[in-house]
């Protein structure tokens, strides 16, 4: 199916990403928001133009004017009431949505009447800790997974208009049902979102020698709790029991962990088997996680330089990797905290990591 003309409403990190990715395509991409400002800023970005919508009651967009596809990118509490005034005036032939939640917005939208034969739900699970058009990527959903969950009464040509998508943003498709979806994301996505906000709500008052000896794991494990609360309020109310369910296991491993411990600082040995048991099923549920293009895992080799703190190092040293003709997979940057130096880690094919090491010593590098 192809998508000429696509509607995003809510044009903020996830609607502006697709609208980049679409406009990249060469698909007219036509915006709005609620937020004059957050469409403004999308337009600048060069994710499309402003949408005009139609006035009146009784108004209904002309058939020439309809978008193919609509993508409704705005809080999960939204989708179904958004849904329903788009469809009253036929703003779109086809409609989705990206909400992090599926279950409750289709119910909803059931409910308020909504046509469920044009609307295929949807979810890429692809973000990042910030919000609004200014934040937003044009790859952000490359290679990541983007589940899709037609309900029994959608079109076949509906669910196709969402799989074009799909593929025009270069993410995968994976269509399951909504309640398992959600199910799902509660284990992947929005308990890690609530533990993380409670690791990361001990460093509010953490002192600052602690806070100053802060590596890259305390910055791994709490990067997503520096999202929208507003946002985030909405996601988990959207989706309560599985995310309790998965919150109470996670509970009492956290807390059989600390009576180890106590055991352990009261002398007795036996309780490190406790622990390492812990330490050891969360190697094994981190080896689960497929790597980035959603395959097993890659095990790539990591190559660490040492980088003075200046602008156009890094620039510099991808300027060597290009020259050689390696592919840097992912890049990590490490900080020492009062120094002009960091550590820049890049990720590289096995095959790749000497033929890097030995070109960056002969141009002068620091590869320890
Ligand atoms: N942030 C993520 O990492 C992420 C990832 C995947 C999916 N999602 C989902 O995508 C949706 C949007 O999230 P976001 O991160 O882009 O948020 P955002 O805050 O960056 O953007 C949301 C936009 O929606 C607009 N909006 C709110 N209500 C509206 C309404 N009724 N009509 C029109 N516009 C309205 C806001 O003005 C804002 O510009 C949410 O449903 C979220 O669950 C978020
Ligand atoms: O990477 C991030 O910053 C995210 O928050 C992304 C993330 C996720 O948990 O993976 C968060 C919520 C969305 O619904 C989809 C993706």
């Amino acid at each position: 199916m192809d998508l000429r003309t696509v509607l995003v409403v809510g044009t903020g990190l996830i609607g502006t990403s697709a609208a980049l990715a679409l406009r990249k395509r060469g698909v007219r991409v036509l915006l709005a928001d609620r937020d004059q400002g957050a469409v403004r800023l999308a337009r600048e970005l060069g994710a499309g133009e402003e949408w005009q919508p139609i006035k009146g009651e009784q108004a209904t967009v002309p058939a020439a004017e309809r978008a193919d596809l609509a993508i409704i990118a705005v809080p999960p509490a939204h989708v179904a009431t958004e849904l329903l005034e788009l469809q009253r005036i036929g703003a779109a032939r086809f409609y989705t949505d990206v909400a992090s939640v599926k279950a409750e917005p289709i119910h909803r939208a059931a409910q308020l009447g909504c046509d469920l034969a044009t609307y295929v739900a949807s979810h890429p699970l692809a973000g990042r800790e910030k919000s609004g058009p200014g934040a937003a990527r044009e790859d952000l959903f490359l290679g990541r997974p983007w589940a899709l969950c037609p309900t029994e009464e959608a079109d076949p040509e509906a669910k196709a208009a969402v799989l074009r998508l799909i593929e025009l943003c270069g993410a995968n498709a994976v269509e399951v049902g909504a309640i398992d979806h959600d199910r799902a994301v509660a284990v992947v996505s929005h308990a890690p979102h609530v533990a993380a906000s409670a690791v990361a709500a001990r460093l509010a008052d953490a002192t600052d020698v602690a806070l100053g000896l802060a590596g890259q794991g305390v910055r791994d494990v709490t990067r997503i709790a520096g999202s929208d609360p507003g946002l985030w309020l909405g996601i988990l109310s959207g989706n309560a029991s599985p995310v309790a369910e998965v919150l109470e296991a996670v509970a009492n491993d956290l807390a059989d962990a600390a009576s180890a411990l106590r055991a352990l600082a009261e002398g007795d040995g036996t309780a490190t088997n406790e622990i390492t048991q812990l330490l050891k099923r969360g190697v094994a549920g981190h080896d689960r996680i497929p790597g980035k293009h959603g395959g097993p895992a890659s095990s790539y080799a990591v190559v660490q330089v040492v980088i003075g703190d200046r602008p156009g190092q890094l620039a510099r040293l991808f300027q060597v990797c290009d020259e050689i003709g390696v592919n840097v997979e992912d890049v990590r940057l490490e900080h020492a905290p009062g120094l002009p130096l960091g550590i820049a880690e890049l990720s590289v094919e096995p095959d790749a990591a000497t033929t890097l090491t030995e070109a960056l010593h002969e141009r002068g590098w620091q590869v320890p």
